[in-house]
């Protein structure tokens, strides 16, 4: 099968409905995260000081990220321990007429012997245990998908601990709680090898999670990573939560605003999931020949105004449980505005949103609107 993502050409096998197959691996649900990933390499290298900067796709399966990168000038190793994968990687990077190398090995291995530019994970699931060999190998920048959204959200729980040495909670900011639990668990592991690892990029789309880290080798950068850190303290009942900085938790006794008792997450990232100049810097980036370049517009805008808060509302849950009809996004966050509160949009859906105010505050200001 014929599949053109941005300017390239490639040869894909049919996949197997049931998802469970021999043929080399392809999702072209993925084209929005591989689109974005070409924005962001061609940031990386309008700031980078060298030319054709090295990349590393550890898990190229058909090489559709990998023939990308090389496509956008970078030098490009594209790495997969199937035979089958690494011949297509092969064919592919042919078809378009491109110089890359191709390794059949085990990533693991590979990064622990070269160094990269930038390190790109993308493997069936969790990408834990291929992230102290991309922090030991990547110079710049470290890109991590992870498709098990079960147990990093919570709905897993005890898969969620095992893969992230964290606790994750099943809240309705789901998605949130999953980025931060991958965060927390990537900084702890970079912060091993005195090497800060700081989100400049993050998305939570179509069951998956997405992030880019910068790296820094400097052991006072990785105290500081360490530092942003900490616990989330929900509880179900009234949905109030607070968020407490350190690697110890001191979870209050009760709930504060209505006695119930509170559950903990953590450790989870508290600090910010993006930079907002790399942020602008990757929407310079996107161009029409990005197939998804409307939605890539779209995440960046949203990303670009959205508060630094560790975690989100959605507007029709709180007016379901408040029985009230929702209004549009604007009023409602105008409403919340105008009482003196922070309020912006939120990445994870059309009507989530962040605030400073407190379920009540929001009750109460929203009222009305
Ligand atoms: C989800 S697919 C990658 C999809 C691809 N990046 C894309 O954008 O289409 C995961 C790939 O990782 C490969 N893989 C799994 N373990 C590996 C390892 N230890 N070393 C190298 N590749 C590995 C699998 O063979 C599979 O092809």
């Amino acid at each position: 099968m014929h599949v053109t993502e941005g300017d390239v050409e490639l040869v894909v096998p049919e996949q197997p409905e049931s998802g469970v197959g021999d043929a080399v691996f392809f999702n072209p649900v993925q084209e929005f995260n591989r689109d974005l990933t070409v924005a962001v390499l061609r940031a990386h290298e309008a700031a980078a000081d060298r030319d054709r900067p090295s990349y590393l796709d550890a898990n190229a399966a058909t090489g559709a990220r990998g023939v990308r990168a090389a496509n956008a000038g970078y030098d490009a190793t594209l790495c997969d321990h199937d035979p089958d994968a690494a011949t297509l990687c092969r064919e592919n990077l042919a078809r378009n007429d491109l110089d890359a190398q191709v390794k059949e090995r085990n990533a693991n291995a590979l990064m622990h012997e070269e160094r990269f530019d930038v390190v790109d994970l993308d493997p069936f699931g969790t990408p834990v245990p291929f992230a102290d060999a991309a922090f030991r190998s990547a110079a710049d920048l470290v890109c991590v998908t992870a498709t098990d959204t079960a147990p990093l959200c919570g709905a897993h729980r005890e898969s969620g601990v095992r893969s992230y040495s964290a606790l994750p909670q099943n809240t309705e900011y789901h998605a949130e709680m999953g980025l931060r639990v991958l965060l927390g668990a990537l900084v702890r592991t970079a912060a091993r090898y005195d090497v800060a690892a700081t989100p400049v990029l993050s998305h939570v789309t179509n069951h998956y999670v997405r992030t880019y880290l910068s790296v820094s080798r400097r052991a006072t950068d990785a105290n500081a990573a360490i530092d942003e850190l900490g616990h989330i303290h929900h509880c179900f009942s009234c949905l109030h939560r607070e968020s407490e900085t350190g690697l110890i938790a001191h979870p209050p006794d009760a709930c504060p605003v209505c006695g119930e008792s509170v559950a903990t997450a953590g450790p989870v990232w508290l600090g910010r999931t993006h930079d907002t100049g790399f942020v602008d810097r990757v929407r310079k980036q996107v161009t029409g020949e990005l197939g998804t370049a409307s939605r890539a517009f779209d995440l960046l805008s949203t990303l670009d105004d959205e508060l630094h808060l560790p975690t989100h509302y959605d507007q029709h849950r709180l007016c379901r449980r408040w029985s009230r009809s929702a209004n549009a996004m604007d009023e409602f966050l105008g409403s919340l505005r105008e009482a003196g509160y922070r309020a912006s949009r939120a990445q994870y859906g059309g009507t989530t949103f962040k605030t400073d105010a407190t379920v009540e505050a929001i009750e109460a200001a929203t009222d009305g609107a």
